[in-house]
């Protein structure tokens, strides 16, 4: 048995890199948490390896302090390592994702049972005592101390159960049974069945085509084999429907772990399927570890969801991250990304499930409107019982503005101006959350002449609310999404408003019409998506309206009709700009046909920020930039993008060039294929 234990010590300092060395306790397997002296604290490490010897002199060699209860499958282990190349990050940081929640412990309640070997024959109990016996097994509960007192006679036992502390789904869509497939849905499930293990589908089926139902029957067989399932979806909150389907089909079988779960919940979720007791994960990126042994298959629904990407150190893809799995991987969507529809094998779904029409989309040039709102979205909003519109800007104003001196409120700490919620009664910045009170007068030349620029969500909704229409709106203002989702889909009239949270995934049949407002919105961002963002938007957003009897229709206003994006949504044809934005990409190397990276450096000191970017820069041949970006929460900042047909080397090479340049007093985040 190997001796040596090699531990990474859980720390987020990028200095420190494991692992080091310790004598092996009892039990310890890679994947296990130890606790280990370093330097003058304790701290948890994680078991990454095993060894006979070790470069430390024997009698330095410390043993661990002890071994923790849970432990990190050690296949998790081993993605974590290929995740902190692969992102430039640490072991620590990439093994901190695979945890158990911490902070909690299992709960456990007293449990009683009566004791077969005392027999309550001839004994003398009263009518209560009798009636306590009778009511077991079950938790002791406020009885305790008169079981306590049986149990001393030797008729009760009582014992520490483990208690699961269970999530609740929120229901949203009605029940519904197991239907029979259609002859593409079966298909589809044949295809991904006879799938081998590593192999990558896209699931490209338009929306109301029954995706979900191809995901259930899917994991239904992977768990008829006995495998485990992982299914990913956007943010919970935003679609809960996913979830409570798969909760309806599977039961307990199914853990959920997400943000929004207590950590009792989310402890107990990731426990029960580390022991087998759940053999089904549905949640959002994060759930791509999920501790499930025989891991059959990963389903990744609206593969397109820019949520997939993490934000923080690592920042992983959870869709990159699944293919590691070594399982199939199934990705589902209406508006795959350019990159899935180049690099995966594709089954197609071209029809609703009902046979319907996907709903005709008018475009509507708004370039010689002034209104808000066109006449003919307008009138037909009125005429629509159910309708969906999506504004991607959140709200009452973008921007206020003094008449008489042109001063603009801006944040403080970032370089963006500051947009008005009338509401609540104050001007927020969306980049970091700065807010202040709304002013009635410019504190530049005292002008009361202050004006609002633009129109968001918050302005739409009481707009409509004016027109007579009953409004609810949906964006990142509103903490309970899915109780907005359950009142709009109980009322009997209404107008569903939002950012672009409205276009995910939501199944409400009774909704006749959907409506984009400045649909052109997203191409005005500089960024080789903004073509591929706004065409999903707006074709995510037609795919809400006519999904019942019915049927529907779909506007979308505009200032730029003819751009390709728009004018291939508008005709449901995915494929056109699929195809149109593979040979531009092509053309101009830019992802699926070369790796990008982006290094941030940010700074509160002045000029630093582009200072280090410059020395990045300089070690990096060919890199482009360095680029100021904008201010954001005090902190100056530059960025160098680096553009490369041999991912490994220039994955290397970054790694390097930021390993040896460092400011005291600046940040450096990489970025491996940004969003
Ligand atoms: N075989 C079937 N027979 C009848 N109804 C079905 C069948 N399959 C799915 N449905 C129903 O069709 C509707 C649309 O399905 P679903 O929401 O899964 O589509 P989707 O492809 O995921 O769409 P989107 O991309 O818009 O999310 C749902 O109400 C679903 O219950
Ligand atoms: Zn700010």
């Amino acid at each position: 048995m190997s001796r040596i234990a090699r531990v990474e010590p859980l720390t987020t300092a990028r200095a420190l890199r494991g692992p080091f060395d310790y004598l092996r306790p009892d039990g310890a397997e890679i994947g296990s948490l130890l606790v280990v002296p370093f330097g003058r604290r304790d701290v948890t490490g994680v078991v990454t390896g095993l060894a006979d010897r070790s470069e430390v002199a024997e009698d330095r060699l410390m043993p661990a302090r002890r071994v923790l209860p849970h432990s990190v499958p050690p296949e998790l282990v081993e993605l974590a390592e290929w995740m902190a190349v692969e992102y430039c990050s640490t072991f620590a940081r990439a093994l901190g994702l695979m945890l158990p929640p911490s902070g909690t412990r299992e709960k456990t309640a007293l449990w009683a049972e009566r004791n077969s070997a005392g027999a309550a024959e001839g004994v003398r109990l009263t009518d209560r005592q009798r009636e306590l016996l009778a009511s077991l097994p079950r938790l002791a509960g406020p009885d305790l101390a008169a079981l306590r007192r049986l149990e001393r006679r030797g008729l009760v036992r009582l014992a520490l159960r483990a208690q699961r502390r269970a999530p609740e789904h929120a229901q949203v869509g009605a029940r519904r049974p197991q239907p029979a497939l259609t002859a593409a849905q079966a298909a589809a499930l044949r295809d991904i069945e006879a799938a081998a293990p590593g192999e990558r589908l896209l699931l490209h089926g338009v929306t109301g085509s029954g995706k979900t139902e191809v995901y259930l029957r899917a994991v239904g067989a992977c768990l008829e084999r006995g495998e485990g399932a992982i299914v990913l979806v956007p943010e919970i909150a935003l679609t809960p429907q996913i979830v409570s389907r798969f909760a309806e089909r599977f039961g307990d079988t199914v853990a959920v772990l997400h943000s929004a779960l207590g950590a009792g919940e989310r402890h107990d979720e990731w426990l029960r399927l580390r022991r087998g007791q759940a053999r089904v994960c549905v949640g959002p990126r994060s759930a791509v570890f999920a501790p499930i042994d025989r891991l059959g298959l990963i389903v990744i629904d609206e593969e397109h969801d820019s949520s997939y990407k993490h934000e923080g150190d690592p920042r992983y893809d959870a869709r990159l991250v699944a293919e590691r799995r070594g399982c199939r991987v199934v990705a589902g969507s209406a508006t795959p990304r350019p990159e899935s529809y180049h690099a995966m094998r594709r089954i197609v779904l071209a029809e609703r499930v009902d046979g319907q029409a996907l709903p005709p989309v008018q475009v509507l040039d708004m370039r010689e409107q002034r209104a808000a709102l066109h006449p003919q979205t307008f009138s037909a909003l009125l005429d629509a019982p159910k309708s969906i519109v999506l504004l991607n800007r959140r709200g009452w104003s973008n921007f206020l503005s003094c008449r008489t001196c042109g001063r603009a409120w801006g944040c403080p700490q970032c370089d963006v101006t500051l947009v008005l919620h009338r509401g609540g009664g104050y001007l927020a910045c969306h980049h970091c959350g700065h807010r202040e009170r709304v002013p009635d007068r410019c504190p530049d030349c005292g002008s009361v002449s202050v004006t609002r620029h633009g129109a968001g969500t918050e302005r739409l909704e009481s707009d409509l609310a004016g027109a007579g229409l009953r409004a609810f709106r949906l964006d990142a203002d509103v903490a309970r999404a899915g109780s907005v989702l359950r009142a709009f889909e109980a009322a009997g009239r209404g107008v569903l408003v939002g950012t672009q949270v409205v276009a995910k995934g939501h199944d409400f049949p009774d909704v006749t019409l959907g409506v984009v407002l400045d649909a052109d919105a997203t191409l005005r961002f500089p960024d080789f998506r903004a073509e591929e963002r706004t065409f999903a938007l707006v074709a995510q957003l037609a795919g809400r309206a006519g999904r019942g009897p019915g049927g529907g229709r779909v506007l979308v206003q505009t200032l730029a009709p003819d751009a390709e994006s728009i004018r291939c949504a508008a005709r449901h044809d995915a494929d056109t700009f699929l195809a149109g934005e593979l040979r531009r990409r092509e053309a101009l190397r830019y992802p699926p046909f070369s790796t990008l990276i982006r290094v941030v450096c940010s700074s509160e000191r002045p000029g630093l920020a582009l200072d280090l970017a410059g020395a990045i820069h300089a070690r990096l041949p060919g890199a482009l930039g360095p680029a100021p970006l904008f201010r954001l929460r005090g902190r100056e900042r530059a960025q160098v993008v680096v553009k490369a047909a041999d991912r490994r080397a220039a994955i290397a090479a970054v790694g390097a060039a930021v390993a040896a340049e460092h400011r005291r007093g600046a940040a450096i985040s990489v970025d491996v294929d940004p969003q």
